[in-house]
Formats: C-alpha cells, structure tokens, sequence
C-alpha cells in the first residue's frame, strides 16, 4: 500500500488543530494523499498518480485502503480530488486490459468493485472537487459521490459506448443515481462527454468553481449544510436510497468479474484496446 494517510485516529476524532494536517512525507511517491482538517473533520483524498490518474490496481488499492481509514477515523467528509492540474482521472488504466494478465485482471476489476462499493456506500459524507477532465472510470468516481463541484471547460461522461465497451450495471446505476433515467439512458447510450457548463445543466455536477480552492470550500461547504442533521440517520437514509444498488453487485461480485475478463480478453476487444491506446500515444506526440 502506497497511500499516505497523515492523519492519526486522534487527530481525526478530536478534531484539535486548526489547518490542513500536512502531510508526514513527501506526496511525489504517493499514489493516493490524505489530508484531514483537524478544525472542521472533513478529509481531502487527493489521486496523484501522474500523468492522467490512470486507475490501476495500484492506485485502486490505495484508494481503497485510503477510503477505509477515513471511514474508520470517522472524518466527517471525505473529498476527492486530484493532484493534477487538469486531469481528474482518465478513467481505468488502459494498459490493466491490454494484453493482460489474468489473475491481476480480476485483481483490477475486483478492486475497481471494492473502491465502488467503498465509495459509493460510504457512511462518511462525499464530494467530489473536479478540478480536471473526468472520463468514464473517473466520471464514476465522482459520480459515486453525494456532491460535486467541478472546475470549468473540462470534460465528463460515462463514454463506455463510444470505446465499443458495455458499462456494467454498477456504472450505470451510479449515473441514475444522480440523473433522471431519460438523461442517463441518452448519456449512457451516447457515451456522452459533457462539458462542465452541460454537466451542471443537467444536473451531473452540482456547481461549477473557478479554482481548485473555491471547489474545496464548496464542498466543505455541502458538507456543512449537515450540521444540523444526526449523523446516523443521514447515513441509513443514503444507506437504504443506495441499497438495492449495492445489493446488486454484492449479489453478482463473483460474476462481475467473470463477465469482464470475458469480455476483455476477447480478440476484437483486444485490437479494439490496443486501437485506443494507439490513437492516444499518438495524440501524445
Ligand atoms: C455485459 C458485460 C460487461 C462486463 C464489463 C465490461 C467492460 C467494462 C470495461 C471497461 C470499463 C472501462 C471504463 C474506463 O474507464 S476505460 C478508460 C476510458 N478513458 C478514456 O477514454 C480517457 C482516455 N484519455 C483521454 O481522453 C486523455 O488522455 C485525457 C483527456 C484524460 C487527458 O488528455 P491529455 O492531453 O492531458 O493527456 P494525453 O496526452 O492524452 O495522455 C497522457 C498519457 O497518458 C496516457 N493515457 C491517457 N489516458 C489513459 C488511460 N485511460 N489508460 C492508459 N493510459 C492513458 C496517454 O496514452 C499518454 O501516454 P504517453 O503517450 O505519455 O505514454
């Protein structure tokens, strides 16, 4: 495990200092950075593996691990974010598919579940500061979340479709989780990458933010609205509205993964990635 959790059970549950905890070693060799703001309770998971936030099972793991801590601090918001510039994640790392391994390739696709299952249930309060582009993978991670603010003229989208690839029924539950169904069924369908001003038309972000830090404060922000709520039935409310998706998945975990090593170790899906990763190296250059 590479993440950097900075922050003691202390620190988080007494809530002492007044700044951003800083963090015990340097966050270059850091996959995933944890920085709790021992004032207001609220945790900044920050993804920082350059150059595109690729999500491999490294970096899964680390989330994942990272996610749990914050739950087990009992922080009082958790938000994620990334240490690029302008890149919130590019979604799963193409490479984890490309002529792959097959025991890590069900690693991958079981940690990919496990951040979900993590993220997407959580009983800590989640947001999502989207300070860069966020395809598919990265667009789930933030749309797992209860609230985000994203910055503007970057990209967001579930664009499953257009890379010839089935979303599973965890991304698309995600989506409707946060959509009307007829804007997630078109999204969905279209593989629709939307720009941040769209996104915040149609409801897939909450608000926009000039800055990174503006987002942050506005996250917090959402984060507060629940001072006046108990904790424990705000988390059963969001528990049972997120049920019956995450019984889903628990239900078919085993099968899920069995599903999509099928699917990715086809040979036309196997031209069709390496296809992708082509055009995107060439972009590159
Ligand atoms: C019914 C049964 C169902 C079963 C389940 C089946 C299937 C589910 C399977 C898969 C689900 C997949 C979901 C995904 O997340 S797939 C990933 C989708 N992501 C993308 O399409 C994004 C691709 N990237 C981009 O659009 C751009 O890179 C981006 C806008 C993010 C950034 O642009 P920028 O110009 O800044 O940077 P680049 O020069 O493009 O990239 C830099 C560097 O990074 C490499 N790279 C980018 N994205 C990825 C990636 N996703 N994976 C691996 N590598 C990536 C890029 O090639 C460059 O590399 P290099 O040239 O520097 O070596």
């Amino acid at each position: 495990m590479q993440s950097a959790l900075i922050v003691g059970k202390k620190i988080c549950s007494s809530l002492l200092l007044r700044n951003w905890v800083r963090p015990l070693s340097a966050a270059s060799d850091k996959l995933t950075n944890v920085e709790v703001n021992d004032k207001t309770g609220f945790a900044k998971l920050t993804m920082n593996r350059p150059p595109v936030n690729g999500l491999n099972l490294d970096l899964l793991r680390d989330l994942h691990q990272s996610i749990q801590d914050i739950e087990k601090n009992k922080c009082r918001g958790l938000i994620l974010t990334s240490a690029s510039n302008t890149i919130f994640s590019a979604g799963l790392d193409i490479m984890e598919m490309y002529k792959p391994d097959q025991e890590r390739l069900k690693q991958f696709w079981t940690a990919l579940q496990d951040v979900w299952l993590a993220l997407y249930g959580s009983a800590v309060p989640t947001a999502a500061a989207i300070n860069g582009h966020s395809p598919a993978g990265g667009c789930l991670l933030a749309a797992s979340c209860e609230y985000r603010v994203m910055l503007p003229k970057y990209t967001i989208g579930l664009n499953e479709t257009q890379l010839g690839i089935v979303a599973p029924k965890w991304f698309m539950s995600t989506f409707r989780n946060v959509l009307p169904r007829r804007i997630a069924e078109q999204a969905l369908t279209q593989g629709k990458m939307f720009t941040s001003d769209e996104a915040l038309k149609i409801g897939l972000v909450d608000e926009l933010a000039a800055t990174k830090e503006e987002a942050l404060l506005k996250c917090e922000k959402f984060f507060a609205s629940f001072a006046k709520t108990d904790p424990i039935a705000r988390y059963l409310t969001k528990k049972q509205l997120r049920h019956n998706d995450i019984k889903e998945l628990l239900d078919e975990k085993v099968q899920d993964v069995e599903n999509f090593v099928l699917f990715v170790n086809q040979p036309s899906v196997q031209k069709g990635l390496g296809l992708y990763l082509e055009s995107l190296k060439k972009k590159a250059k």
